[in-house]
């Protein structure tokens, strides 16, 4: 059994159809990331499965005793509100400071408990929302666009510590990224998305995929390359034309 199933799953606003037919498994201990362009669906997906949306069609299944850690892609906190970050984490119910400690360290910021939340920097407040996510011990984090706003180093090193965290806990990660070059040495499975699933597979197989390269252009693959070259020496550049996609999100039919 997958820790979640999406089984055929539907969303819609009103008449407009975001996502149509959606089918994806997340099992355990793996790192799943969905792709695609804006407005593709990919909130409205993580937020079907935490409940948060409710299907027109088709249905979430979640493991017995499955606990969810959702990262949102941002959280406004009133910057003239002192809040310190033990405090903020300490949110709604309490939380014993020792929990708080052991959250912090495995989102990789130990010392900043005392620190207050209106003074963070960008990937400070983004691994203070991961600890958050940590502390119900779940078997499954759901990060969406969890570094939009940080730079390429910062995102690199938000990843890696995702990776690690996977490494340490064994949890099951399903994230959002626009950033797939950053994100595909730590997946697993990508899964791009534009109102359907247009193609699956390994972070490789998908940036050569055409339904791929003609959402994303070539820009990502030479991101691979250097992926690539960091890991394997393979020079090979694939500048073919790009393909068209005639599909997207309104075209989308039940
Ligand atoms: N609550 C809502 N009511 C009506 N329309 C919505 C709602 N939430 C999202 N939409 C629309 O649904 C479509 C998909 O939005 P969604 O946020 O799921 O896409 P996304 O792939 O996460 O986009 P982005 O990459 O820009 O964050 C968009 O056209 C958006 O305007």
């Amino acid at each position: 059994m997958s820790l979640i199933e999406v089984h055929n799953l539907s969303i819609r606003y009103g008449g407009h159809t975001v996502l149509s037919n959606v089918s994806l498994h997340v099992d355990a201990g793996e790192i799943v990331t969905i792709v695609g362009p804006n407005g593709s669906g990919k909130t409205s997906l993580l937020r079907a499965i935490i409940g948060a949306v409710k299907p027109s069609k088709g249905r979430v299944t979640q493991g017995a005793d499955v606990k969810l850690g959702y990262v949102p892609q941002k959280l406004h906190i009133d910057p003239t509100l002192p809040m310190s970050v033990a405090r903020f984490l300490a949110l709604p119910n309490g939380v014993a400071p020792a929990a708080i400690d052991a959250a912090l360290k495995q989102a990789g910021v130990p010392d900043l408990a005392k620190a207050q939340m209106a003074r963070l920097s960008g990937g400070q407040f983004q691994r203070v929302l991961l600890a958050r996510a940590l502390i119900g011990k779940p078997q499954i984090l759901l990060l969406d666009e969890a570094t939009q706003g940080l730079d390429q180093p910062g995102s690199a090193a938000f990843y890696q510590q995702i990776d690690t965290v996977r490494r340490q806990t064994g949890c099951a990660v399903l994230m959002i990224s626009h950033e797939l070059h950053v994100v595909m040495s730590a997946s697993d499975r990508v899964i791009c998305l534009n109102g359907h699933v247009c193609c699956e597979g390994t972070p490789e197989v998908v940036a050569s995929a055409p339904e791929y390269r003609a959402l994303f252009g070539s820009g990502t693959l030479g991101a691979l390359a250097l992926y690539r070259h960091d890991h394997d020496h393979d020079h090979d550049h694939n500048h073919d034309a790009l393909g068209a996609c005639s599909h997207s999100p309104t075209e989308a039919v039940e």
